[in-house]
C-alpha cells in the first residue's frame, strides 16, 4: 500500500494551479444522465472518485470518453459522457461504498427514466451520513421510495413540481432533488437549499443543458421543469477547499503562496481566518497570494457550518495549523458527528489537543516532531501532511488512498513549492 513520506522544515514559496473541484464535478457527471446528447465537462480533476464516478456511469451503460492527453497534467483536462445509451438504472453497492456521491444518480435516473435502485451509501469515519433527506426530497415530487435489502428503490411516472422545505441544509440532497426536478412537471421551490458554490456550479451546467434554475447559491431555488435536457458543455469550478488546503500549507510553513486558476469568491470565511491568523492575503483576478513574511501563525477559534460560513472540509487543515501557532485556538465541528479522526495522529505528531463532544482545544506548540501516522478519510489525510510540513524529521502517512479520492497530484504541486515529499509503495 502506498505511504507518503514528509520531511518537515521547508517554508513553501512560489505558485500552485488549481484543479476543478472534486464536489462539483461529481454531482456535474451525474447530471448528465437528464441529458438527451452528449454532455462535455472540462477542467476535470483526476481523482479516484472521478474514476467511480465514470465506473459507475459506464455501468448504467453511459458512453464515456476521456481526453486521456491532457486529463491529470493541470490543464483543459475533460469528459464526454454519452447518456443515449444507458441501459441500466441500478448503482451497486461495490461502487456506492467506495464513494457516498453515487448516490447522486438517484434524482437523474429517476427524473429521467422513472426507476431507480441506488444502494445505500452507509456511514463513514467522518459520521452516519444518512440519506433520510434525499428521499424525502423527492418523495416530495411524487416519487415512491421504499428501502429495500440495502437499495433505495424508487418510481415515479413523471416527477411533479412541489414547495419542499429541507429539514436541515443538505448539500447532497439539495443536488439530488435539484437535478429530479430540472425534468418535473411544473414548478419546483426548494428551501432551506444548501448554497455552496458546487450547488452554483451545478446548477450552472444544468442551465447549460436546457434547465431552467433560478436562485442557486441562495436558500431558495426556484426550478420550472422542462420536457427534455440536451447536450451541453460546462467548465468545473475551482476547488475551493483544495485552495484553502495549499493557503495552510503556506500559512503554516511561513511561506508565501500564490493560488492560481482559483475562485476568490468562494473562500471567504476561510481567507477570513486565514487574515486573523496572520497571514497577509491579496486578490488579483483568479489568483490569491498569502505571504507570512516568515511569520509563525496566530492561533484561531472557529465553528463548522454551511457556506458560506467556514467549511467543515477545511476543519482538519486548520487543526493542524493551530498545532503549531501562537496561542490556544478552539475548534467547534457542527456538520458530521465524527470528524475529529486526525486528532489522535497529530498527537502522535505531538500536538496539545482536547475533545470535548464537538469541540476541540489546540494548544500550539513550539513544534510537532515526524513520526508514523495513519490517515483515515480525506481531509484528515491533508492534515497530516501539512503536520509533517513543518514537524522536525520524517512523518509517514499510511492509508493514503484516501487522499487520492480528492487532492490531485498533490505531492508534484506541493514539491514544486519547496516541499519534501515523497511516495513510497
Ligand atoms: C461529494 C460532496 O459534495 N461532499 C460534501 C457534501 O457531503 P454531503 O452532501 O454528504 O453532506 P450534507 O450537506 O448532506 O451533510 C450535512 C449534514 O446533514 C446530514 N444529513 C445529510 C443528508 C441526509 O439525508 N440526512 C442527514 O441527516 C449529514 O449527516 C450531515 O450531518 O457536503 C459536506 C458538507 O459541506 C462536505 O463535507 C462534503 O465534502
Ligand atoms: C467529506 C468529503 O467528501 P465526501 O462527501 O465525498 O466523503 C470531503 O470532500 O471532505
Amino acid at each position: 500500500m502506498d505511504k507518503i513520506v514528509v520531511e518537515g522544515g521547508q517554508p513553501l514559496n512560489g505558485e500552485v494551479q488549481i484543479s476543478g473541484a472534486k464536489n462539483a464535478v461529481l454531482p456535474i457527471l451525474c447530471a448528465t444522465l437528464l441529458a438527451d446528447e452528449p454532455v462535455e465537462i472540462s477542467n476535470v480533476p483526476h481523482l479516484h472518485d472521478v474514476v467511480t464516478t465514470a465506473k459507475l456511469l459506464a455501468g448504467l451503460g453511459a458512453g464515456i470518453t476521456v481526453d486521456q492527453g491532457t486529463i491529470g497534467k493541470g490543464s483543459e483536462s475533460g469528459v464526454i459522457v454519452d447518456p443515449r445509451s444507458v441501459n441500466s438504472h441500478v448503482a451497486p453497492y461495490e461502487l456506492v461504498k467506495t464513494m457516498r456521491a453515487s448516490v447522486l444518480v438517484l434524482g437523474p435516473l429517476l427524473a429521467k427514466y422513472g426507476h431507480a435502485e441506488v444502494s445505500l451509501p452507509g456511514g463513514c469515519a467522518i459520521g452516519s451520513r444518512p440519506v433520510d433527506l434525499h428521499i424525502k426530497g423527492l418523495q416530495a415530487l411524487g416519487a415512491e421510495i421504499s428501502v429495500d435489502h440495502g437499495f433505495i428503490k424508487a418510481s415515479a411516472k413523471r416527477l411533479k413540481g412541489a414547495r419542499h422545505v429541507f429539514d436541515i441544509v443538505s448539500v447532497g440532497a439539495t443536488e439530488n432533488v435539484l437535478m429530479a426536478a430540472t425534468l418535473a412537471q411544473g414548478t419546483t421551490v426548494l428551501e432551506n437549499a444548501a448554497m455552496e458554490p458546487e450547488i452554483v456550479d451545478l446548477a450552472e451546467c444544468l442551465k447549460a443543458m436546457g434547465a431552467k434554475i433560478e436562485g442557486a447559491g441562495t436558500g431558495r431555488i426556484v426550478i420550472e421543469g422542462v420536457e427534455r435536457l440536451h447536450g451541453g458543455k460546462h467548465a468545473v469550478v475551482a476547488d475551493r477547499i483544495e485552495t484553502g488546503t495549499f493557503l495552510v500549507a503556506g500559512a503554516m510553513t511561513g511561506g508565501r503562496i500564490v493560488a492560481r486558476k482559483t475562485r476568490p469568491d468562494t473562500l471567504d470565511a476561510v481567507l477570513d481566518k486565514l487574515t486573523e491568523a496572520g497571514a497577509e492575503i491579496s486578490v488579483d483576478g483568479d489568483r490569491i497570494t498569502l505571504d507570512m513574511h516568515g511569520r509563525r501563525p496566530k492561533a484561531v477559534n472557529l465553528t463548522t457550518a454551511p457556506h458560506p460560513a467556514f467549511p467543515t472540509d477545511m476543519q482538519a487543515q486548520f487543526m493542524a495549523m493551530n498545532c503549531i501557532a501562537d496561542g490556544v485556538g478552539v475548534i467547534n465541528e457542527t456538520i458530521f458527528e465524527n470528524r475529529f479522526m486526525h486528532v489522535n495522529e497529530l498527537l502522535r505528531l505531538g500536538a496539545d489537543i482536547r475533545v470535548d463532544g464537538h469541540t476541540a482545544v489546540v494548544r500550539g506548540v513550539n513544534k510537532l516532531s515526524g513520526a508514523p501516522v495513519m490517515a483515515t478519510d480525506l481531509r484528515a489525510s491533508a492534515s497530516l501532511i501539512l503536520a509533517g510540513l513543518v514537524a522536525e524529521g520524517e512523518t509517514v502517512i499510511d492509508r493514503i488512498y484516501h487522499l487520492d479520492r480528492g487532492y490531485e497530484n498533490i505531492e508534484e504541486k506541493l514539491s514544486g513549492l519547496g516541499a519534501k515529499i515523497r511516495r513510497t509503495s
